[in-house]
């Protein structure tokens, strides 16, 4: 409960918040007011996408003076001399940006990209993202359904060529995005490409990491672990990375072809026994980890003179969250960043949120146990407990001070425990997870609403990104005769949120040629302040929708 010495401030916060919105953007909150809660949690997703796109990260991270390239704050000379090879989900479009940054100075390139891509962004209308005619550039599609394959092997050995024949004279820019692991594969002879990829989808099936199994990748690869500047060498080498990986490390994402990485043999090898693959090992993957660490030493690293390799993350998750960030406080939200780190079971992670709803929304002060609980789980789902602290610190005054409508972003990439056969994805789970949560509570406008949604447009094997809920899902489903429990049993989130309300809650945007994993997004009405004989109490929180 509010101290009466308190009112008179709160008061007086919120009628200075209302003047700011009329005096400063009086025109666009008229225009922002009239959009429903629904409609800017779609619009917010957009943007976050939106400055991930493949070739808006490149513009930003590679800036052209005269004859040389400025990235990073390090200038690189142009002479004719720049090289270009890629791999990844989101490398066309850079490298379609690349090539008009570089304009003849480009002399050849390789790219290694999905099975269809340019089909894809050809039918969404997304040219920019396209090689023109006459492009240097070579494109090669493989690794079909995300699987290294034989064409995906070809381009790696272009790839490998391409580096292979560079001098102390030339530039070679590394475009690399999520999905490379997979589109360039190199295995160290004698493992074939079967008994790699055997290995990596036993792994990957039994519920191995990203981080174990990239560690493992790195192991059997010719190219990744650094190997790939390694044969570069003597040419300069500048990576530009779109990170897929929480956290942002170098050498797990694509598993850092152009980062030097030791590579320790027990390591691996304790990776594959606690998935209990090591005795199934084929001989080759045996006598290639039995030969200790040859790596890469002549590959300088972080430096910018001849010889040296230069890797900068030029479009990550949390750049997708600033910019959310920044239109949401357009739209009318206080934004707030949670974290970029959420991983972890959906379950856990849904009840998180439901908990940060209840705690944000609730009109007297929330009890302890609701803090406590949240602070046991932040760690189990990769939120630090100092951002929890300070979330919670930013919702407390928002509710008490009347501060008007937040949006609390997160990203990450979530776990969901497979026990169905059914079609769906974590971030549709995650939002039919949060939308039980929600139940009980009021409904939108002035109850909470939930989006997750894959920042690629696509979630699991299906054609939704993800979704968004609220606290009406259950009673909408109840109405429906849909089986809430069986649904989650199967992993039939899909389907369910296809059949909810005509499956106007599934976000779908289509194949968005980029990838820095997922987007949560909180939106938490303002709640009314209790003044005592004010008339208006209950209208404030109208005010800022
Ligand atoms: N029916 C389902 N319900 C919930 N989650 C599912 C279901 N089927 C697959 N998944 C999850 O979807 C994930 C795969 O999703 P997706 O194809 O989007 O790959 P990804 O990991 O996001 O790959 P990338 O990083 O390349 O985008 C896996 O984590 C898997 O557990
Ligand atoms: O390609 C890969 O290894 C994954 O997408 C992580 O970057």
């Amino acid at each position: 409960m509010h101290q009466p010495l308190q009112q008179p401030m709160a008061r007086i916060l919120s009628l200075l918040h209302s003047q700011t919105l009329v005096t400063l953007t009086g025109v666009r909150r008229t225009v922002v007011c009239r959009m429903s809660l629904e409609a800017r949690a779609r619009e917010l997703f957009a943007t976050a996408v939106e400055a991930v796109q493949p070739d808006a990260v490149v513009r930003r991270g590679v800036e052209r003076k005269d004859d040389s390239l400025v990235i990073d704050g390090r200038t690189f000379a142009l002479r004719n001399n720049l090289h270009l090879v890629g791999f990844g989900k989101a490398v066309l479009g850079m490298a379609a940006e690349a090539e008009r940054i570089a304009g003849d100075h480009l002399v050849k390139g390789v790219i290694s990209v999905p099975h269809g891509i340019q089909e894809t962004l050809r039918c969404h209308g997304k040219s920019q993202m396209l090689l023109k005619d006459n492009s240097r550039i070579k494109v090669m599609e493989g690794a079909k359904h995300n699987l290294p394959d034989g064409d995906a092997q070809h381009a790696a050995q272009c790839i490998k060529q391409l580096a292979s024949e560079l001098t102390e004279k030339d530039l070679l820019l590394v475009l690399i995005s999520g999905g490379g692991s997979a589109l360039l594969p190199a295995p160290i002879p004698p493992i074939s490409l079967e008994e790699k990829h055997d290995v990596t989808r036993r792994l990957a099936g039994a519920g191995a990491t990203i981080q174990e199994l990239n560690t493992v990748r790195r192991a059997l690869s010719l190219l990744k672990g650094g190997g790939l500047a390694h044969v570069a060498h003597p040419a300069q080498v500048v990576a530009l990375i779109l990170s897929d990986v929480i956290g942002d490390p170098l050498d797990l994402i694509a598993s850092g072809p152009t980062v030097r990485t030791d590579v320790w043999p027990e390591e691996v090898i304790s990776i594959l026994q606690s998935y209990k693959l090591s005795d199934s090992l084929p001989a080759s993957v045996k006598e290639v980890l039995g030969r200790g660490s040859p790596r890469w030493e002549n590959i300088k690293e972080e430096s910018a003179g001849k010889g040296g390799v230069l890797n900068t993350v030029i479009g990550s998750n949390s750049i997708a969250l600033k910019s959310a960030g920044r239109r949401a406080r357009e739209l009318g939200f206080r934004p707030v960043v949670l974290s970029g780190d959420v991983c972890g079971d959906v379950k856990a992670v849904s009840r998180l949120y439901g908990l940060l709803a209840r705690f944000a929304s609730s009109r007297e002060e929330p009890a302890p146990e609701l803090a406590a609980e949240m602070l046991r789980l932040g760690p189990e789902v990769g939120v630090e407990s100092w951002d929890l602290c300070r979330t919670m610190q930013v919702l407390d005054e928002g509710r008490k001070e009347g501060w008007g409508a937040t949006c609390l972003l997160a990203g990450g990439e979530p776990t969901v425990e497979l026990t169905g056969k059914g079609r769906g994805g974590r971030n549709q789970e995650l939002a039919l997870r949060v939308g039980l949560e929600l139940r009980g509570m009021e409904l939108p406008p002035k109850g909470p609403m939930f989006l997750s949604g894959g920042t690629d447009g696509q979630d699991g094997p299906t054609d939704a990104a993800g979704a968004i809920t609220d606290g009406g899902l259950w009673e909408e489903a109840r109405a429906q005769g849909l089986d809430v429990e069986g649904t989650l049993k199967d992993n039939d989130s899909f389907t369910f949120l296809s059949k909810v309300s005509g499956g106007h809650r599934l976000l779908s945007p289509g194949l968005t040629g980029t990838n820095v994993m997922d987007v949560h997004m909180l939106l938490l009405p303002s709640i009314p302040i209790r003044i005592p004989n004010d008339p208006e109490a209950d209208d404030r929180s109208l005010r800022y929708m």
